[in-house]
């Protein structure tokens, strides 16, 4: 859920880049980038989440700009010299840019879930600037005040509404901190109007990352309706808060230990800001809580809406220890992790103490198909290296607790069933079906699918998840399955499978795949490719290097586009292709 601390970002982006094509001179380039020195500007890897999210917001912005008839010659900033403003700490200067601004309309919503609008610009007389407001809809007229500037944006916060949009609706906020958490962009909007934004990001993500591709696509409709979550809150099964511990906080913590009084400045745990104005009516009345969250960046959440209670059980617990041991803690930054599990094995006292374990019978957010045996129960860590244990589609999933596994595991079945759905090859029997489980993780795809295949082979980077993706297939009796450890592209060397009877399944990390496995892919020509993506723009990119660039690309048609709602309440959507080889 990590965002854009927009004052470090600075990319340029004009050209489209293809899918990394990994050489000896380029192995690192998905690396995040070092700054040995502070002064210079970061520049930012157009492959890592935070690049693949700012080039679509730059196309954003120039979709913006020509739909008013606008080009970037129109607008304009000077980010230098603001930059110069505040190094000097000018403030007086600096207030006449980062100001207040009333009345702007809300024209666009950004693919980060964010409100764009054309304000004058303070630099020149008749030029404009573009404006960044979170938590806004189309249609908004809202007060902002600017805080910080780049060469073609400005970000604001939001301050007040002016005028609703029409499809806002602030009853339905659920979380008593939506409006300045950073984890949620959409709870002041009906649901099905969230799965209209998500299904416009892939759209707009095909549209500037598969510019060939793209018109055929909507001509045919191939974008499908966005598959919603069958938990809308309550869904996160794994969250990592923070604090900043300031010296001087621990200093007069310190103090009041050895004097035996009361410790009252307590640091904040939570999550990052995203406003620091209080726009909603609860909390222009609530002192307590403007007065908590005046300074810092953290914004100390006891309860988190989309999280699990469980979940929300570990953060109590969390809380509770930073209280205890912040004194005399060695760092200035504590991290938390909490992650729920299923588990057989006996709960502590102290664990049942703490709420954090739920019996089976009392598990209110259990779903209705997971299967459990009737000894087990969910708990939660906050132990990263313990291996724990996932029941999904009636399948035991056991990894180490930092490795990769969905988070919403409600939605999971659907993805499956999808899955199966679409690796149907016409003209075969049911049973002559196979499967490449690329990107594989713990090997959660491959066996859950299993059952219905003849062979499924894995490959997976991290050996600690490959290791355990082979241990999951011996843990559910499976025999059809076999995983192996390396670079995806190791796969088309060991694959001993008729290509004209698999469908490969691919579901990289948010940067992509590359030209390399595309390639092999291409090479292997199965019967259909899958390619799941939480990054719909580098999924984008991909498909149109894999059908326009590769070998046998041109084969293959694609049937649709789907959107599954993984994360209900953000911007972030998951996206699924499928393609046939014709
Ligand atoms: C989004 S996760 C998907 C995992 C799995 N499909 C699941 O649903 O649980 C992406 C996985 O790709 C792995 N990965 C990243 N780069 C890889 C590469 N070059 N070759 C193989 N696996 C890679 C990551 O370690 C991670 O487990």
């Amino acid at each position: 859920m990590s965002t854009v601390e927009p004052t470090t970002v600075l990319v340029k982006t004009d050209t489209i880049q293809p899918p990394l094509k990994k050489t000896k001179f380029n192995n690192n380039a998905t690396k995040k980038p070092q700054h040995k020195n502070k002064k210079m500007k970061k520049t930012i890897d157009p492959f890592s989440l935070i690049g693949t999210y700012q080039q679509a917001q730059d196309k954003d912005i120039e979709q913006l700009l020509s739909s008013n008839n606008l080009t970037k010659e129109n607008v304009s900033n000077d980010s230098d010299f603001i930059r110069k403003l505040l190094k000097t700490q000018q403030k007086e200067e600096l207030a006449k840019y980062h100001r207040l601004v009333e009345n702007v309309e809300i024209l666009e919503i950004t693919s980060q879930g964010e409100g764009l609008g054309l304000i004058e610009s303070p630099f020149e007389n008749r030029l404009k600037q573009i404006v960044i407001v979170p938590f806004t809809l189309k249609g908004d007229v809202v007060n902002v005040h600017i805080h910080t500037t780049h060469e073609l944006v400005v970000h604001a916060d939001l301050v007040d509404i002016v005028k609703e949009s029409p499809i806002r609706d602030n009853s339905l906020i659920n979380c008593k901190y939506f409006g300045i958490c950073q984890g949620c962009n959409y709870q002041h909007t009906e649901y099905k109007n969230q799965m209209a934004l998500k299904k416009q990001t892939i759209v707009s993500a095909y549209k500037y990352f598969a510019p060939s591709l793209f018109d055929e696509l909507k001509e045919k409709s191939k974008f499908s309706e966005v598959v919603e979550s069958p938990r809308k809150y309550k869904y996160r099964t794994k969250i990592t808060p923070h604090a900043n511990i300031a010296k001087s906080v621990k200093k007069e913590a310190l103090e009041k230990l050895q004097n035996n009084e009361p410790i009252t400045n307590i640091p904040n745990l939570g999550f990052e800001k995203s406003n620091k104005h209080f726009w909603r009516a609860e909390h222009k009345n609530d002192l307590e809580l403007q007065t908590k969250n005046k300074f810092g960046s953290i914004l100390d959440v006891e309860s988190c809406s989309i999280s699990t209670d469980l979940v929300n059980n570990g953060l109590k617990v969390s809380k509770q220890k930073l209280i205890n041991d912040f004194p005399t803690f060695k760092n200035n930054q504590y991290n938390v992790f909490i992650r729920e599990k299923t588990t057989t094995s006996s709960p502590t006292l102290k664990d049942i103490e703490d709420n954090l374990v739920i019996p089976k019978a009392e598990d209110s957010s259990k779903p209705a198909f997971e299967e459990w045996s009737e000894d087990s129960f969910r708990s939660c860590t906050s132990n990263q290296r313990q291996t724990i244990q996932e029941v999904v589609c009636g399948k035991k999933f056991d990894f180490v607790a930092n490795e990769f596994f969905q988070i919403n595991t409600s939605i999971l079945p659907l993805v499956i069933e999808h899955v199966l759905t679409n690796s149907k090859i016409e003209n075969t029997s049911q049973k002559e079906r196979y499967l490449v489980d690329a990107y594989c993780g713990s090997g959660f795809i491959g066996i859950a699918c299993s059952d219905k295949m003849d062979k499924v082979l894995g490959v997976e980077v991290s050996e600690r998840a490959a290791q355990s993706a082979a241990e999951n297939a011996k843990l559910n009796n499976i025999e059809n399955c076999k995983f192996i450890a390396g670079d995806a592209e190791k796969i088309f060397k060991e694959v001993d499978i008729p290509a004209e009877l698999t469908t490969v399944i691919m579901d990289p990390s948010r940067k992509g795949s590359n030209q390399g496995f595309l390639d092999q892919l291409s090479e292997y020509a199965p019967a259909k490719v899958i390619y799941i993506s939480c990054n719909v723009n580098t999924q984008a990119r991909d498909m149109e290097y894999f059908v326009k660039e590769t070998k046998n690309g041109g084969l293959y048609e694609i049937d649709h586009v789907t959107g599954f709602d993984f994360f209900p309440q953000t911007h972030h959507v998951e996206s699924v292709i499928v393609l046939t080889k014709k």
